[in-house]
């Protein structure tokens, strides 16, 4: 038995994939829906139980990704980690990746954390508030390249973070839905160089260089010469500025200004545990359960990669009675999933208190954190204990700290900011707003950032050695191509 074919895919719009598949899944009355689109097949699933009955609990089938033509073949990046086929070149990956990302070196982490939080943010937050996203931008670029070469950053505007932010934008581009007629008609990957409307092959080579030069360029400006470095680049690790790690930080910016009573249960929370003559560290934080809510409901509210990273069937399978062919791209919901009316009432409101009950966090509620948002299986995320150290400790220095207010308009009114979200490449995030970002009324903010005020790099001394505890960020933001195949959006495609 096979499921109903449904409708013309190539209807299937170019952004905010999710919701269309949420809604068409409700008006189909079905969680799990079959299409085809030029030959492919593809299954979606929009619920919790069958999600985890394939890819978690058949995960020998459904562990494997598609391939990207434009990424693995014209730009030539088949060793970005999130994309590789399932087998003994990711499993080699995986093992490194875990074995320096294992909860054991989370001391270390954190105090690298704290380190970039309080010079690196809070200090630009103090002294230029109006560059917020850059600042975020060169917080987590920070850190990570400071984690993994051990090499120290600039407070703002650091040229590798730009450069890395540039060339991983290419390959995120690369690997987005519809930008590209190759995702979609595999075989033009053979057009020679030359040919009218071969520009994509030519784009193609410069973001390779690019690439190559950001994967090796730290180790030749003095990067630790640690063997494990070595090791790392024979495994082609990257590190990189994480996209979609910058997006929640921006969400949790946005969410405070739009929520006043929210900031303001927040902050009342952080004052009776941190009081008012120090910066909150990580003893604060398994006090601080609304924080622990508000950043579970940020996380499935919007979640920063609302379709996670498409799966290919390896085998012929059967579900419930229907055929799953070989080769079946299979496409998680997590929006739909973390939107499900029967877990989530009220799915759109942002409402901590559903994971709280008297002030305690329920155990009866599905919790984001661990059952979708970073994925499922074999290839869930495994840096989300580094992404959750950094919500936190940002999030609770920044309300902390500061008052975020929204813009004044002409007429020296607030322009009340919008709960606007848009997922078009893949990571869902709110289109760019202003901010006012001030120090809180009551707290000597000036005093309390004195020590991690100053112009010299930050993540200075020693990095996180290899073989302690090594940090590498690998690109999930080019985890965007889903269903490629079926999209078509004929003037953005080159
Ligand atoms: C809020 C931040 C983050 C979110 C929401 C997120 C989410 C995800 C999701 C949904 C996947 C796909 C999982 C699947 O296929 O089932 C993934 C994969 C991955 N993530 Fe994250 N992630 C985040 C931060 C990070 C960080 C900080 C790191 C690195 C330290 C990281 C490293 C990876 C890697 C390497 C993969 C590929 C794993 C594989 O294919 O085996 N992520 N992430």
């Amino acid at each position: 038995m096979r499921w109903p074919i449904i409708g013309n895919t190539l209807m299937i719009p170019l952004i905010n994939v999710a919701q269309f598949y949420k809604d068409l899944g409700k008006k189909l009355g079905s969680k799990i829906m079959y299409l085809e689109a030029l030959g492919q097949s593809i299954l979606v699933i929009n619920d919790i139980m069958i999600t985890q009955d394939l890819l978690k609990k058949q995960s020998t089938t459904y562990s494997n990704h598609p391939d990207i033509p434009m990424l693995a073949d014209v730009v030539g990046h088949r060793t970005f980690f999130a994309f590789m086929p399932y087998g003994n070149e990711w499993r080699a990956h995986r093992r490194l990746f875990t074995q320096h990302f294992s909860e054991k070196n989370l001391p270390r982490i954190e105090q690298k954390s704290l380190e970039f939080v309080r010079k690196g943010l809070l200090a630009n937050f103090l002294e230029y508030p109006e560059d917020f996203y850059h600042h975020i931008r060169n917080w987590i670029g920070g850190l990570s390249t400071s984690m993994t070469y051990g090499l120290p950053v600039q407070r703002r505007n650091d040229p590798l973070i730009h450069f890395a932010e540039h060339a991983l934008g290419g390959s995120a581009a690369a690997a987005s839905p519809g930008r590209f007629w190759v995702n979609v008609i595999p075989w033009l990957k053979y057009v020679p160089d030359w040919m009218p409307g071969a520009g994509f092959k030519r784009l193609g080579k410069s973001i390779r260089k690019e690439l190559v030069q950001l994967r090796e360029e730290p180790l030749s400006s003095g990067a630790s010469d640690d063997s494990e470095i070595t090791a790392m680049r024979q495994y082609r690790l990257y590190r990189r500025a994480l996209r979609n790690f910058v997006i929640n930080p921006t969400l949790i910016l946005k969410i405070a200004m739009l929520n006043k009573p929210l900031s303001k249960s927040l902050e009342k929370e952080i004052d009776s545990v941190v009081g008012p003559d120090r910066l909150p560290d990580f003893s604060d934080i398994p006090h601080l359960k609304y924080l622990y809510a508000a950043i579970k409901e940020s996380l499935r509210w919007n979640p920063v990669l609302p379709t996670s990273v498409p799966r290919l069937a390896s085998e012929d399978d059967e579900y419930m009675g229907y055929f799953i062919p070989k080769g079946t791209v299979v496409m998680s919901n997590i929006y739909a999933i973390l939107h499900d009316e029967e877990n989530f009432p009220d799915p759109g409101k942002f409402d901590p208190e559903r994971f709280l009950k008297d002030g305690i966090l329920r155990d009866d509620v599905i919790d984001p954190e661990s059952v979708a948002t970073f994925g499922f299986g074999r290839r869930i995320c495994p840096g989300s204990h580094i992404a959750l150290v950094n919500l936190y400790i940002a999030a609770a220095s920044i309300l902390h700290l500061f008052d975020l207010l929204p813009p004044l308009g002409a007429d020296g009114r607030p322009i009340e900011p919008k709960a606007i979200f848009s997922s078009d490449s893949g990571g869902f995030e709110p289109p760019k707003f202003d901010c006012r970002i001030i120090p809180r009324k009551g707290k000597d903010v000036h005093a309390l950032l004195k020590e991690y005020m100053g112009t010299e790099p930050v993540g200075l001394g020693r990095g996180l050695r290899v073989g302690d505890d090594f940090v590498v960020f690998v690109s999930t933001s080019a985890i965007s191509s889903k269903i490629s195949y079926q999209m078509m959006n004929l003037d953005s495609r080159q």
